[in-house]
């Protein structure tokens, strides 16, 4: 079942002085369960991308559409409570709160919407990300990997439709993004997440089912791995 869309995709910025065109006409389709990797050189457009997935900015052209609803059909307020229930976010920096234990970072999402977690999954996705035993440190006496971890625990908490994720190896060593990396198809595979991921790493995207290749704003490829 296709779970994301994105069709006739544009960003442009433009000024007095120059026109950018991060996205130059995108039309995606993603199934559910899917692991799908964009790769693409610096400057591509590979965040771009992914914000508008996300919603984080608004389209110059073309919409995107997550299990049917369509962003640009919402309001900023209905966008951002959408986000917050659908869409799980996993950046290069790990983003925890440094006051915030490990376990009230990971719950926090549930939180900003007043419920609680589900403390079975909870256990099982802790378990599948090697952290239960991080749960009660502060994150900065965890190591970048471990941060990492968490920050994805965080991410799927919620269980979003789609996780996407934008270089989470890009702060690691090239040995724990690589055993970061293994862990999220862990939990594509465990959880049947929906995963969307931009590197520049090709070994990172070889854990991908499939794999795209973004260039100047465009996408091409579309190779099963
Ligand atoms: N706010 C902005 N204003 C102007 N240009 C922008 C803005 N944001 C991005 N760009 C430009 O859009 C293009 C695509 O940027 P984007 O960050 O999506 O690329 P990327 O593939 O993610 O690069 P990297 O791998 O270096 O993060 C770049 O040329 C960038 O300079």
């Amino acid at each position: 079942m296709e779970i994301v869309r994105a069709a006739g995709l544009k960003k442009y910025y433009v000024t007095d002085t120059y026109e950018v065109r991060a996205l130059d006409g995108v039309t995606l389709c993603v199934e559910e369960g899917e692991f799908l990797a964009v790769v693409g050189t610096s400057g591509s457009g590979k965040t771009t991308l992914l914000n508008l997935l996300g919603g984080l900015e608004e389209p110059t052209a073309g919409g995107v559409w997550i299990r049917r609803n369509s962003l640009k059909d919402m309001t900023r307020e209905e966008r951002t409570v959408f986000r917050r229930r659908n869409i799980g976010f996993v950046f290069q920096q790990f983003n925890l709160v440094p006051m915030l234990d490990v376990y009230e970072n990971i719950v926090l999402p549930l939180r900003l919407d007043g419920e609680e977690p589900d403390e079975t999954f909870l256990e099982e996705l802790v378990t599948a990300l090697g952290i239960k035993e991080k749960l009660g440190q502060m994150p900065q006496t965890l190591s970048g990997g471990q941060q990492q971890r968490a920050a994805i625990a965080r991410a799927l908490v919620t269980k979003p439709a789609i996780l996407l994720a934008d270089e989470p190896t890009g702060s690691l060593d090239s040995v724990t993004g690589m055993e970061v990396m293994g862990l999220l198809r862990t939990c594509a595979d465990r959880f049947h997440q929906t995963v969307i991921l931009v590197t520049h790493q090709e070994a990172a995207a070889q854990m991908a089912d499939r794999i795209l290749r973004m260039s100047d704003g465009k996408l091409s490829g579309g190779e099963k791995v």
